[in-house]
């Protein structure tokens, strides 16, 4: 580990290792995601069946990170990653990782394609393969699986009716749990991109290396015209762009909707430090969720005026405002 490294780890057997929760069970694309940020380093990785449980041991000290998924380019965010880190105990992301993404359809030994009415996966993964079955399967039905590799490691076990006859999983997982595969490369877009993030409890934020991204989660005042475009001109008057905004239901009544936000910044940089300060004052509630480096480390473009030291200098000069010098008359027009 780089910069996460720095944090809290796990002590076993004298060695020092960090403790890795992710979504399982062994050959879940998350899995993928994780082994890109341990590498061979030695560390615990700590398989679970679901996002929230893998969030939790984070939260409750049991792990020193977790590998969730939260966002697909076909299908968007990961609401119950979004939902989760946006209410209960404060979490951070310190590094995101992107992970290509198609899928075997792999059965027992002996199936053929012929006999698959019932496929299981996850719900991701069904909705990125809709097309695909609709024209080698159609009639096909989903049975959902927490995880791709849940569907395929219960297939290959000794379970007499699983429920279902094949397995939309990844490459890895159709040969780890010795499944035959009955079509390879099964995508409706074969580009599609799955993004996971690194999540550590509160601590050192990641350095910013001018390629970063900052995630928020806002709420907006209630019965306000115009909150939202209020919130998004906190961004824009600053010159910060966005990746990714979702509304999420706030749970607690109709037409209670919080977004979940992507800017493009470290918090160390004067204009996200002037958004969060604009967002504070406008919007009831602001989560930082983290500051990191983006996967694809593609720098933002400035426009002219939103450099940091284009916000320095103007701070200066409110403050000679406060203190002028009788010789400094110029100092007055800015
Ligand atoms: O189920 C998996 O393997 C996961 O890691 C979650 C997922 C599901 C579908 C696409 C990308 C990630």
């Amino acid at each position: 580990m780089t910069e996460a490294g720095e944090r809290p780890s796990s002590s076993s057997g004298g060695a020092t290792r960090a403790r890795y929760a992710y979504l399982g069970p062994e050959g879940t694309f998350t899995q993928a995601a994780l082994l890109q940020v341990t590498g061979e380093d030695e560390s615990d990785l700590v398989p679970c069946p679901d996002v929230v449980t893998a969030l939790e041991l984070v939260r409750r000290g049991e792990a020193d990170f977790a590998v969730v998924p939260i966002e697909n380019s076909v299908e968007g965010g990961v609401n119950v990653t979004l939902d989760t880190l946006s209410t209960g105990e404060p979490l951070v992301i310190v590094a995101e990782m992107l992970v290509p993404v198609t899928f075997t359809l792999c059965a027992r030994p002996g199936t053929t394609l012929d006999q698959v009415s019932r496929i299981s996966t996850h719900p991701h993964a069904w909705a990125q393969c809709r097309g695909w079955i609709s024209e080698h399967l159609d009639g096909a039905v989903h049975v959902p699986a927490t995880s791709t590799a849940a569907a395929a490691a219960l297939l290959a076990s000794p379970e007499p009716n699983p429920g279902f006859d094949a397995a939309l999983c990844s490459d890895l997982s159709a040969r780890k749990y010795g499944l035959e595969v009955l079509a390879s490369g099964v995508a409706d877009n074969p580009h599609a991109v799955t993004r996971f993030i690194l999540v550590a409890g509160p601590g050192p934020l990641p350095e910013p290396t001018g390629a970063d991204k900052t995630t928020l989660m806002v709420h907006l005042p209630d019965n306000e015209a115009g909150a939202l475009l209020n919130m998004l001109e906190q961004f824009a008057a600053r010159g910060v762009n966005l990746s990714r905004i979702e509304s999420r239901p706030i749970g607690d009544s109709l037409g209670r909707y919080s977004f979940s936000i992507d800017a493009e910044g470290h918090v160390s940089e004067e204009r996200l430090q002037a958004t969060l300060m604009g967002l504070h004052r406008v919007c009831p509630t602001v989560r930082f969720l983290g500051s990191y480096p983006r996967a694809d480390a593609r720098r933002p473009y400035l426009r002219p005026g939103t450099f940091d030291a284009d916000f320095r200098a103007a701070r200066a000069w409110v403050a000679s405002l406060l203190e002028p010098s009788t010789s400094d008359v110029a100092a007055l027009e800015g």
